[in-house]
């Protein structure tokens, strides 16, 4: 018999499926799920949680009339699956291939691009705002995860459409995880919640209690009405949703797509924003995921029949060496306090909060109140080190200028997956960092060449007073000896690789190995580079420049950043400064675009980011300029 799925080329196809059909659908979807992510490597367990949901949402609503807003987007497999790209799936995260997160370029299905978390919410109401004022007439629905709801900004929204009581539905799947498990009051309030009997039943239960007392029962049924707001409250724990102005439906259980169409009926007439509470299970249908919903949220390629992740052998991470190093410091100095935005593991700090515990903050996704967190620490003497993606970093810009900077306080930022990340994309590239932590005052910029280096920078961050960043690739390090004895660097002092006469590589981070590499194809052709490792994005080493100046007189910057504002533009300024003008500088890094996905190697050379790239960049230059002045 053939597949369901293979009838599936948008969804007006499943709209008159029974709900038998819709079950064996749910069955081919999930195969197809493993299927492409055991071979492509993504989000398997938050797709597998969400395929009811996704078909439920599908068959009772009208996309692309009807608005689905993915938060993150992590989870918008299934519904690319049913909106036209079933057939196209199988190039998930590939370069070319379909991206990851939703797309408005993708898909008119699409409504809403994110990669983010915590958008979602505020992002719906800004289109129901829209559909509003233009006297449209379409539905608007935000999925947002439990995780994603630690995020300051889905209160921001929450608290704006409370007020504003405006058609809305916000579907809120509850897995009791974030990328780890879930955290905080909100998730224990969820917790709760899950165990409470649902309102309805509640006041149904109510009402025929009082009923049943004699003479007085009907009399006071009919002021049940009146008091079951505060009933409600004694008997349902929280209710916090319905206080916002919130229709609350729930708990419902989210892997039962007759529950979830009823519920979807209902809310249909509601007015005012409306919050379905969905439990459900992320990994589910595939038994490794459901065992481990951690290592199934973004997975690299593994072995289906034994959910054995394919190992690439290799040197340790640059994660796992940070990770190592910290706990090693925090041996000798009980003031360092370590702090994720829910992502213990991404950036290698569970063994620290497997030693450290009382030292160990994982505050949710919440990016800007790490930041501040952290700065308010800082005041009382202890040495927090802030482990957040670079990409994630962004969202915490105003709390490092703010709150950190300007106050002089010695927090120590951790920004791992910098530059290129690869399959995650646009949304995930760490690529802006120093443009947007240089121009602060008080801040230290470092990038270490290799998983040695980053050590001995974690090392001298501990040892400054003032606010630090440090920031890393994500994957494996180049395989350097990690040196027992940590070593403190001299603060804005760059360190010179090799000698050269004809051009001087001026590379930082992990720009500075590819450099080493593009020196030895230009010697090939007759060009004698000289490779210096800046290893300070800010201060700079004006003394090493200006001596480069002098004796070569041909600079060329090199960073996996954008160009706007990165790293060769502060050697330029410096250059600028100093009315170096005789200088010839060329500047190497990524353009002024978001930079799509792909493998990081792949991207590397189309941005000749590669030594071939750079050699032939470089060639060319020194071609054009000559020698010195
Ligand atoms: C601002 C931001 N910080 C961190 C992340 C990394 N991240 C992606 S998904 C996720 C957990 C989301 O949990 P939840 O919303 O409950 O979704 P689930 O995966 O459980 O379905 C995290 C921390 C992110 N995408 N955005
Ligand atoms: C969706 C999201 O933001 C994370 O799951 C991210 O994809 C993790 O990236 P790493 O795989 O680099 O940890
Ligand atoms: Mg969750």
């Amino acid at each position: 018999m053939g597949k369901l799925l293979d009838g599936i080329n948008g969804p007006q196809d499943l709209k008159n499926f029974s709900m038998g059909q819709l079950e064996k659908l749910a069955g081919e979807i999930r195969e197809l799920l493993i299927h492409t992510v055991s071979a492509n490597g993504g989000h398997l367990a938050p797709n597998l949680g969400v395929v009811e949901l996704t078909l439920a949402l599908h068959k009772a609503f009208d996309s692309p009339k009807d608005k689905f807003i993915w938060d993150v987007g992590h989870q918008a497999y299934v519904h690319k699956i049913l909106t036209g790209r079933r057939e196209t799936f199988s190039t998930l995260r590939k370069t070319g291939g379909i991206s990851g997160f939703p797309k408005r370029c993708e898909s008119q299905h699409d409504a809403f691009g994110a990669g983010h978390s915590s958008t979602s919410i505020s992002s719906a109401l800004g289109i129901a705002l829209a559909r509003d004022i233009s006297g449209d007439k379409y539905n608007v629905i935000g999925v947002i995860g439990d995780g994603s709801l630690t995020g300051g900004q889905a209160y921001e929204a929450l608290n704006h459409a409370g007020h504003l009581g405006i058609n809305l539905t916000v579907i809120l799947n509850d897995n009791e995880m974030s990328i780890a498990k879930n955290v905080g009051a909100m998730s224990e309030y969820l917790a709760k919640m899950r165990t409470a009997p649902t309102y309805s039943k509640v006041k149904h239960d109510l009402e025929y209690l009082l009923r049943r007392i004699p003479a007085i029962g009907d009399t006071v049924a009919k002021t049940a009405e009146r008091v079951k707001d505060s009933l409600k409250y004694l008997l349902v724990p929280g209710m916090l949703f319905e206080e916002l102005g919130f229709t609350y439906f729930g708990p419902i259980d989210g892997h039962n797509i007759p529950s979830i169409l009823d519920v979807l009926d209902k809310t249909k007439s509601v007015q005012g924003p409306v919050l379905i509470h969905l439990l459900t299970q992320k990994g589910k249908g595939y038994t490794p995921a459901e065992c481990n919903p951690d290592k199934f949220h973004g997975v690299n390629p593994f072995c289906i029949e034994t959910g054995e992740v394919i190992k690439t052998e290799g040197a340790p991470s640059y994660t796992q060496v940070f990770g190592d190093t910290l706990v090693k410091l925090a041996e000798q100095n009980p003031n360092i306090v370590a702090i994720t935005a829910a992502m213990p593991e991404g950036t290698g700090l569970k063994k620290f909060c497997a030693k450290y515990p009382k030292r160990f903050f994982d505050v949710g996704i919440a990016e800007q109140h790490a930041v501040t967190l952290a700065a308010g620490m800082a005041t009382q003497g202890k040495r927090p080190v802030v482990a957040i993606y670079s990409t994630f970093m962004q969202r915490g810009y105003d709390q490092i200028l703010h709150d950190v900077c300007l106050q002089n306080l010695p927090v120590i930022f951790m920004l791992d997956r910098a530059g290129i990340v690869g399959e995650d994309g646009a949304t995930h590239h760490g690529v802006f960092d120093y443009s947007f932590l240089r121009h602060i005052p008080n801040m230290v910029v470092m990038a270490p060449k290799d998983e040695d280096e980053l050590q001995h920078m974690l090392y001298t961050a501990t040892k400054l007073n003032e606010p630090v960043a440090i920031r890393y690739p994500r994957g494996n390090g180049l395989g350097v000896e990690l040196k027992q004895e940590f070593t403190r660097l001299e603060i804005g002092k760059a360190e010179e690789l090799q000698p050269g006469k004809d051009v001087v590589f001026l590379a930082v981070g992990t720009m500075v190995e590819t450099c080493r590499s593009a020196a030895r194809l230009l010697a090939e052709k007759g060009i004698a580079a000289s490779v210096v490792n800046a290893r300070f994005v800010k201060p700079l080493d004006g003394q090493a420049i200006r001596q480069l100046a002098r004796d070569i007189g041909i600079i060329v910057t090199v960073e996996d950043n954008v160009l706007a504002g990165g790293f060769g533009s502060a050697v330029l300024e410096y250059i600028n400064s100093q009315n170096l003008n005789w200088v010839k500088v060329l500047r190497l890094g990524l353009p002024d675009k978001y930079i799509e996905h792909g493998p990081r190697s792949y991207l590397l050379t189309q941005y000749g980011l590669d030594s071939q790239g750079i050699t032939t960049s470089v060639e060319a230059f020194v071609r054009q300029f000559g020698a010195k002045k």
